[in-house]
């Protein structure tokens, strides 16, 4: 009995000593998988701060050129040395000369509304969304600061009712910008963007749209210079540069605002920069390579079959030649 009993603790002292060897073994694996996972994850987080900090780097060196190129440019244009156009296109080529380009600001498409079947806006919205869409872009018109009447507050309500997760980017083209930003709000509005030529007191109103907890986007039309915008630049969350005469969609894009947006890109890399009006796969690159990172498409987008082929063409032109990925890192086009 004796033997037995020695004999069967020996056995249950090896088998519990084996099951310990194993958890043990079982745990060390374990740790060195998750630290080989870590360590990926730090060289990735490793490249992407390089990647960053070269591209600040090169903005720093492109803004010095910019600056010194426009200010001789604007100079001569004001000496009527220069035409417009061509004091344009110099900004540009300076721009692109001095490569502006690669930030590390996010790509979002968003929809414009204008363009879709107002009398089914909700679905619209909702194709767009299964589509891809980052978020709506809805055009506020008072056929006042614009010569077009769209919708306001209570359709925008209505819509949010239908699209409850989606953000609400509200491009606001009337004469009293004051006036609607709680009722945005209110309605369901996430980004209040108001345009510069309306605002009686830019910063006033920049602070009455923070406080309601809105993002807050500044707009200016094809004919405000950039440097009107640069003192409430840094108090906004987004700069939106149009790329039409706001009041209409299905207009030509004008490529000519492209200087504006390489030369915001090139001072604030990290600001959201938004552009709208004739965008599409046909236009997108030079907004791409200038430095914006929010497209706004409406007809592109809703004139299409397949709207989920022409946001991610969108995308693809922002991720390759706005944030310089590679040919594997890009967006893949839907089939
Ligand atoms: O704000 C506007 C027009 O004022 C735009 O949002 C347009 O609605 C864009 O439409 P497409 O030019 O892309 O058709």
């Amino acid at each position: 009995m004796q033997y037995l009993a020695a004999k069967y603790q020996t056995r249950a002292r090896d088998l519990r000593q084996r099951l310990r060897e194993d958890r043990q073994k079982q745990y060390t694996s374990l740790l060195s998988a998750v630290r080989r996972i870590q360590a990926v994850f730090r060289r990735r987080q490793l490249i992407r701060r390089k990647k960053a900090e070269e591209a600040r780097a090169n903005q720093k060196a492109a803004l010095v050129l910019c600056d010194f190129g426009r200010r001789v440019v604007t100079i001569m244009a004001a000496k009527k040395e220069l035409s417009r156009r061509v004091s344009y296109l110099l900004q540009l080529l300076i721009c692109r000369v001095a490569k502006v380009m690669c930030h590390c600001c996010k790509c979002l498409i968003g929809p414009s509304m204008l363009a879709s079947d107002l009398s089914c806006m909700a679905d619209e919205a909702k194709k767009v969304i299964a589509g891809g869409a980052d978020y709506l872009h809805l055009d506020v018109m008072d056929g006042h600061f614009v010569p077009n009447i769209t919708w306001g507050p209570p359709v925008i309500k209505h819509l949010r009712k239908h699209c409850p997760d989606i953000f609400f980017d509200c491009h606001m083209m009337v004469s009293n910008p004051e006036q609607w930003v709680q009722e945005i709000k209110d309605a369901g509005g996430d980004q209040y963007t108001f345009h510069l030529e309306a605002a009686r007191d830019p910063a006033g109103l920049i602070e009455q749209i923070k406080a309601t907890g809105m993002r807050v986007g500044m707009a200016l039309r094809p004919g405000t210079p950039i440097e009107d915008a640069l003192p409430w630049v840094d108090s906004v969350d987004v700069v939106l540069v149009m790329t039409v005469e706001p009041g209409f969609g299905g207009q030509k894009f004008m490529a000519d605002m492209m200087p504006k947006v390489a030369y915001l890109r090139a001072k604030c890399p990290e600001k959201d920069i938004e552009v709208d009006g004739g965008l599409g796969p046909a236009t997108v690159d030079a907004a791409a390579r200038a430095g914006a990172n929010m497209i706004v498409a409406g007809s592109s987008v809703f004139n299409s079959e397949v709207p989920a082929k022409v946001i991610a063409a969108l995308r693809r032109s922002v991720e390759k030649l706005g944030n310089g990925k590679s040919e594997e890192e890009l967006t893949e086009l839907p089939s």
